[in-house]
Order: structure tokens, then sequence, then C-alpha cells
């Protein structure tokens, strides 16, 4: 049934196909797993139950003629009164004047609308004919090019015509031991639920599904990852110990367990696809320096993708430094590497020789004309930024290279193992021995000079801090406006002792890599920037971090902001300054001064996004869900994780009668994806 094209419904021609298809509607199974996401009860209410502004059916008896008024060609009233339970009660329509026809004197009508407690009103929303009394009727969700009831229309054909062809996904087992509904049942009580309890029911049914769905997609293409058709890495163990023992520190267990993790699955000739998750300043860099050293050692050469060119050569001058005296040849492609310069050609040329071991770029990686030898390795760093279709492309450069993403961007743990089901995860959950927490202070946006002389306390000691103003207006040049007014404030108040720097994302490149030197070096003790320092940068002396109109930011970019400092043993401080308007302000800042750790900070801004904001889910990395909501449902979540889990690795799976529909599907869904329609 799943594949079924839509023309073969009656009244579906390419206009509509094409607006369903705007909707995400392609299939019929697409059409009959559209649920309503309300309901409106059609079904006569007394007036004793009447809740002021819900949506409400009324039946009566029509007791005075209507009185229909118009305002202009379109615009009309029309009032009439209608006796309930003995009583006259008002019904407004506004704009549909037509009605007055049907409204006769002594008629039996029943009115759908919203009551209104105080004027004792209905406010008309229509007339509901014979047909659709009595029910629940599901909304769903339309467009401008085609509505609600039509699409109502085409469900109740679909499933007419397709019913006896829906079979059971969930295994039988599951269904039993969760007292699921059947399939097919579960698609008819979403439709038409014959009351709500029918409908929540049905409903328990669909976000376990769903839920069980996804994860048992996951967990297939997981299965699918692991054939051995990947690159064996035989790296040189000695090597990298003598490499690890002679670092300036030692790894945190954390970090030690994540490199065997990591060193498992490059020896393995099982393809990697590895996801690296640690908060602020936990030291994913070395770790990952550490699996391209490997990487090395075995022969391959290694890539490192970075988000901005700031952190890609921060990252080439660590490596630099940490394999140059190993005779490891460490190079940084950039954008502003022109695109024809001798030095662009002669590193293009050295990489395809394979002189070139490791190369670390922004997307210029990706660009055509980068040919590796043999590429064995590659590591994205912070890849929410990047594209699935860049990370792709960089993996294309090498004969199927293992894969290591790092990510900093705090999703609450259990979820973080959820969602990225189809790549294992290894989660670095501690700091380096002796970090301090930052100590975070909560300041009103008149407190600047008194922010200023904490600061110059602090400089005092030899430390260095971040000015950071917020990408507050539309315009780039408003926003230059307010850090250099930051800047300007700065410099009048530490001159002469200090000097102030600024960076901004608008500053030509050799600009920007000069001003971040003289910081690193500790030439320039102040730093006034925009956010452009948000990700990454490690400077470990800074120890304090002024966000100004912190209200600006969500809580998200805050704690990566806050992470520039605390890098190091000594304390390290976070002023905030802000006057926050709303509720939602105050409350992101409060919890900046509760906590510091990245997973709860993340919890607490799903919380307070609340369970409607869509962007603020797709911006922290959670996938979309037709009935299920992944924070709510959690437990459902993780249930459905290990029941996938459990019945896709099971030896048997897609031979039994049990499982056959749900490998089907499965199959189904990946050829779907992968475009091999
Ligand atoms: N085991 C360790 N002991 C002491 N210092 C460490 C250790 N591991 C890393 N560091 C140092 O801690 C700092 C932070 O490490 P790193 O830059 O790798 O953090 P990160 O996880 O990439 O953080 P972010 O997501 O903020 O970029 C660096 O200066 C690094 O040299």
């Amino acid at each position: 049934m799943s594949r079924q094209s839509l023309a073969v419904l009656k009244g579906v021609g390419p206009k509509t196909i094409q607006a369903l298809q705007h909707l995400g509607i392609t299939t019929i199974e697409d059409l009959l797993t559209a649920f309503p996401f309300r309901y409106d009860d059609y079904r006569p209410q007394n007036l004793a139950e009447l809740v002021d502004q819900e949506k409400v059916t009324l039946r009566g008896v029509v007791v005075t003629a209507p009185v229909l008024v118009r305002f202009g060609r379109k615009k009309n009233r029309l009032n009439f009164n209608l006796l309930i339970d003995n009583q006259a009660v008002l019904v407004t329509f506004f704009n549909q004047g037509y009605l007055a026809e049907k409204v006769i004197e002594g008629a039996e009508l029943t009115v759908f609308g919203k009551w209104e407690a105080a004027r004792q009103r209905l406010m008309g929303i229509k007339l509901l004919s014979f047909n659709k009394q009595e029910q629940l009727a599901g909304v769903y969700r339309s467009s401008k090019e085609i509505r609600a009831t039509q699409l109502q229309k085409l469900v109740k054909q679909a499933y007419e015509l397709y019913h006896g062809q829906i079979s059971d996904l969930i295994p039988g087992k599951l269904q039993k031991k969760y007292h699921l509904l059947s399939r097919q049942q579960m698609i008819h009580d979403l439709h038409f639920p014959a009351d709500q309890l029918t409908a929540q029911a049905a409903k328990r049914t669909a976000v376990y599904e769903e839920l069980f769905l996804f994860e048992a997609r996951l967990q297939y293409l997981k299965q699918i990852d692991q054939q051995p058709n990947g690159l064996k890495l035989n790296y040189d163990n000695q090597q990298l110990k003598k490499f690890i023992s002679q670092l300036p520190f030692e790894l945190t267990p954390a970090q030690k367990r994540t490199v065997n993790e990591i060193c498992h699955d490059l020896h393995r000739p099982v393809h990697m696809n590895r996801l690296l998750q640690g908060d602020v300043g936990s030291g994913k860099t070395i770790v990952a320096a550490i699996a391209m050293y490997a990487a090395v050692t075995a022969g391959y050469q290694a890539a490192l993708m970075a988000p901005t060119e700031i952190l890609a050569r921060q990252h080439a001058d660590k490596l630099f430094h940490l394999f140059q005296p190993l005779g490891i040849n460490v190079n940084l492609l950039t954008g502003t590497t022109s695109a024809k310069s001798r030095q662009r050609r002669e590193l293009l040329q050295q990489l395809a020789k394979g002189s070139i071991d490791i190369l670390i770029g922004t997307h210029a990686l990706i660009q055509n004309g980068v040919e590796f030898k043999n590429l064995g390795l590659v590591i994205t760093d912070e890849q929410h930024r990047f594209g699935v279709n860049q990370r792709q492309a960089l993996r294309l450069k090498g004969n199927e290279p293992d894969v290591l993403a790092l990510t900093a961007t705090p999703i609450p743990r259990t979820l973080a193992l959820t969602v990225y089901g189809e790549m294992d995860v290894s989660i670095i959950n501690e700091l380096p021995r002796g970090r301090k927490p930052v100590r975070t202070f909560w300041l009103k946006k008149n407190q600047l000079k008194r922010a200023f002389s904490f600061i110059a306390e602090q400089l005092k000691q030899g430390k260095q801090a971040y000015l950071v103003t917020p990408l507050v207006s539309e315009s780039e040049a408003l926003d230059l406006q307010n850090a250099e007014q930051l800047l300007t404030d700065a410099a009048k108040f530490f001159a002469p002792e200090y000097q102030v720097g600024l960076i901004h994302g608008k500053m030509k490149s050799d600009e920007k890599e000069q001003i971040m030197t003289d910081f690193t070096a500790g030439k320039t003790k102040i730093l006034v920037a925009t956010t452009v320092i948000e990700v990454g940068v490690d400077v470990p002396q800074a120890s304090v971090i002024l966000i100004v109109d912190a209200d600006r930011f969500g809580l998200a970019q805050l704690h990566q902001l806050r992470g520039r400092v605390g890098r190091s043993s000594t304390q390290s401080y976070c002023l905030l300054l802000a006057d926050p308007k709303t509720d939602y302000g105050r409350q992101r800042l409060q919890t900046m001064t509760e906590t510091t750790d990245g997973f709860v900070i993340a919890q607490r801004d799903l919380e307070l996004r609340g369970q409607g904001d869509i962007l603020g889910r797709k911006q922290a990395g959670l996938p979309e869900f037709k009935v299920a909501d992944p924070i709510k449902d959690l437990k459902v979540l993780e249930t459905a994780q290990v029941d996938a889990a459990e019945i896709i690795n099971q030896s048997n799976f897609g031979k039994t009668t049990e499982t056959k529909p749900l490998d089907e599907y499965l199959q189904q869904q990946l050829q779907l994806e992968l475009g091999f329609d």
C-alpha cells in the first residue's frame, strides 16, 4: 500500500498532487498517516456544560427572524436567537450572510462555534448539515492550495479503498506487550474516532509506532554500515602510546575511554560513523588529534573540517606544533587560500601525491580539485553546522574513510543516544582535572562600569578578557556600531594600561588572524567581539567574559560563549549584562547563574522553549515527528529504541511473518531516501 500514488484517488489531478506534495504527502501511506492535529466535536452540548472561549456545538430551534446587517460588499453580520434548554441564545455569524436563507423561524439548527460566556453568545463558525452531526471531526493541517475539508474527504476515500491492505509493522509480540491497536484500527480511529477517548487511545499506538519506526530505521542503517567493507586502519599502537605519554597533560578517564572507542573502530574493517560529544572545554580536540595521528601511522591521510576560518586556523596552529616534531606534515586550506595562487596549486599537488598527512580547513576542503591520495579519516568539528551533503562530499573524497564528528551541542544525554542512533556516540562526560566552574553574575545594563572595574582586577592578575556584543539588529552595520561603541567605552576605561582589540565577522581574514594571534599571545589583553568567537576559540589564560545584552542570546549560545573561559585551572568569571523584558529572558539568565552543566542547560532550554516551538527543536538538532514529541514522549522513545534494536538485530529478522512487513517497509523507506525510486 505504502508506495501507491495519489493519482488513483477520484478527483485528484496534477494540481492536487502538487498541493499535497507541498504538505509532504506523496503516497497513499503518507495520506493515511497525515493525522488530524485536533478534533472538532460536533455533538450538541447542554448550556450548563459550556466553557468560555471553547469551540462547542449547540442545537436549538430558531425563535426570531434573522437580522442581516451589511457593512459593505463582503462584510456583514447575521444575528438570530436559538431556543436551547428553554433559554434563548444569541448566535452571530460574520460574513456568512448567505446562511440567512436557512435560518427560518421554527427550524431546528445545529451550529458549531465559539462560546462567549460573558454575553451568552455563540460566535458561529459553521452550520452543521445533517450528516456532519454527532461526530468528532478531524481537523487537518492544510494549506492555501488545499483546504482541510478537501483533505478530510481524500483521507476518507483512501481509507475506504485501501484499509484492507494496511498491515501491522510492529511485531505482534510488542503489540501485545503494550496493548497497542492494530495498524488498521489505529489509522481508522485517528481519522474517524467515535469520541475523544478513542482518539487518545489510537494516538498512544501512533506515538509508539512512529518512534519505533524511527529507531528501527536507525538500527537498520547501522546494520548496513556494519558490513565489512570499510577501511581497516592498522595503526601503530606503540607509537600511539608514546605520543599520548608525551602530551603536556594526562588524558582524563573520559578522554581515554573515547580514544579507545575510536581506535577500536579504526581498526575494524567496518566503516566508522561516530559522534564525539563533549561539553565546552572538555578536550575534544586532543582526542581528535590522537585519532588523526593513528590514521597517519597506519599510512593514511586525515582531514579536519571546521565551521569557521578562525577555528580552522586555531586547529592548524595547535596541530602543527603538536605534529611538526614528529615529522608529520600538517597543512591548512581555507576559502581565502586564493584559488589561482601558486601556494594553493602546490598544496593540492602535495595532497594528491600524499606528502601532506593532515589537512585542516573550512568547507573549502570539499571544493572540486581537492584530491587526496588516500584519505582514511574525516573529522568534522561542530557537525551541526555542516549539512549532511557537505559531510557526505568530504567522505566521497576518500575510499569510504572513517568518520568522526565532534560536537559540543548540548542535547540531553538520553536524547543524543536516541537521536544519533545511526551513529555510535562517544561522550566525554567530565572536564579536565582542576577545572573550577565558571562563576556567573547577572548585572543590570547600567552596571557596565562596575563590570569594567571587575575586569580590571582580573587584568591586574595577568588574565585576559572577552567583551561580547550580540547580533542585535538585522543590519550588520548597526551591529558593528554596537561593537564599536563597546570598543570606545572599553578603550577609554582601560587606557592607558591595556590595549583593546576588536574582531568581527566582516573583517578580512588576515586581519582576523592578526587580531587572534595578538590576543592568544597576550599582546592584547581585551578583545571586543561579535559572536565570531562563539565556537571553539581556545585561549586558556582568558578568565573573564562579559556578555552585553545577554538576553538576546539563546541559552545554548550563552553556554558556548561562557565556555570560552574556564579553560585552565584558574577561577574564571562570566558577567551577563542585561535587563530582560520577558519572563523567558529572565529565566534564561537565571539558569545561567545556577548551573554550568551543558546537559542541564540543554534540558532547561527545551523546557523553557515550550512544547510548541518547532524552530527551537530544529536548532537543538531534534528530528521532526508527526505525532510523537521526543521530549514529552522521551520514555516511549527510549523503550522503542531498545525494542527496535532487539527486533532488527535478531538473526531471522525479515524472515518471519512477524517481521517481514517491517523489513519491507524499511527497505522501501531507504530506497526512497536514497532516491532509488
Ligand atoms: N586532559 C586534559 N588535561 C588538561 N588540559 C586539557 C586536557 N584535555 C584538554 N585540555 C586543554 O583544555 C582546553 C580545552 O580543550 P579543547 O579545546 O579540546 O576543548 P573542546 O572540547 O574542543 O571545547 P569547545 O567545544 O569549547 O571547543 C585546551 O586548552 C586543551 O589543551
